[in-house]
């Protein structure tokens, strides 16, 4: 296993937002974390980087404890957060920003990784351009090469179809598949797209009111489950 969670909980001030979060993660599969706004999955994430106000329970990456370790320490064992809206800084270049990635890379090299220039040919053609004058879905392209500027062994990514135009949404999907199934990334991935769930993961979680109310493989992620969990 990659990353196991036993009883993780956690808490903003005194708020108790995740309850008892347990489940294991393969090395080399996608996980589909689930569920309507609010339900807790970008705390979800916040908390597997060290984000979270306050955590109980065990985080294991690889067997060792990360559950207390801060952010940048959880970045060398290999953890890649592309947080929700993508948090692109606008007025640095396409370079500039996938380099702000690599500062946590272990082995300390300050470089355009060439898995980005492969992924993303039109990131290799623009690296000099501004990264404000990018397009929604170029901009979680630079999201993803920043993240992958850690040479990560796994990548969180928070709703990263979120508020792409339709037709690019299949596209960030496939590039996502190409880094899980051609690179070996795993990955754990919130998504409102439940084709994109569907298409690319392995295994789910259903979240609700903090706590994982379904899982397992994909495909018995059933129509009764979305309508239940994710239809307002
Ligand atoms: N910084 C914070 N302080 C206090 N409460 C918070 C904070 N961030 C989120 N919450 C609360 O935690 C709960 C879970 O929010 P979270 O953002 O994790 O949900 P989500 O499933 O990712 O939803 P969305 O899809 O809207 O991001 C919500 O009730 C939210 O109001």
């Amino acid at each position: 296993m990659l990353m196991n969670l036993d009883r993780v909980s956690s808490f903003y001030g005194k708020t108790q937002i995740l309850r008892d979060i347990s489940f294991d993660l393969k090395q080399g599969s996608c996980l589909c974390v689930l569920g309507r706004n609010g339900v807790g999955k970008t705390t979800l994430m916040r908390t597997i980087m060290g984000l979270a106000d306050r955590t109980t329970g065990s985080i294991k990456m690889l067997g060792e404890e990360v559950g207390s370790i801060p952010t940048h320490a959880r970045s060398r064992h290999g953890i890649g957060y592309i947080p929700q809206g993508r948090q692109i800084f606008g007025k640095f270049t396409v370079r500039e920003n996938i380099l702000l990635g690599s500062f946590a890379r272990p082995d300390g090299k300050t470089e355009v990784p060439d898995l980005c220039l492969e992924l993303f040919p039109y990131l290799a053609d623009n690296l000099e351009r501004r990264a404000g004058l990018l397009s929604g879905g170029q901009q979680q392209q630079l999201a993803i090469a920043r993240a992958l500027a850690v040479n990560p062994k796994m990548l969180l990514l928070d709703e990263p179809t979120e508020g792409i135009q339709p037709n690019i949404v299949a596209e960030i999907g496939n590039k996502l598949r190409m880094l899980n199934r051609d690179h070996g990334i795993t990955l754990i991935l919130s998504e409102q797209h439940i084709k994109v769930a569907r298409s690319l993961g392995d295994d789910f979680l259903m979240m609700d009111n903090g706590r994982i109310v379904a899982s397992g493989a994909i495909d018995q992620l059933t129509d009764e489950l979305v309508e239940e969990h994710l239809t307002v």
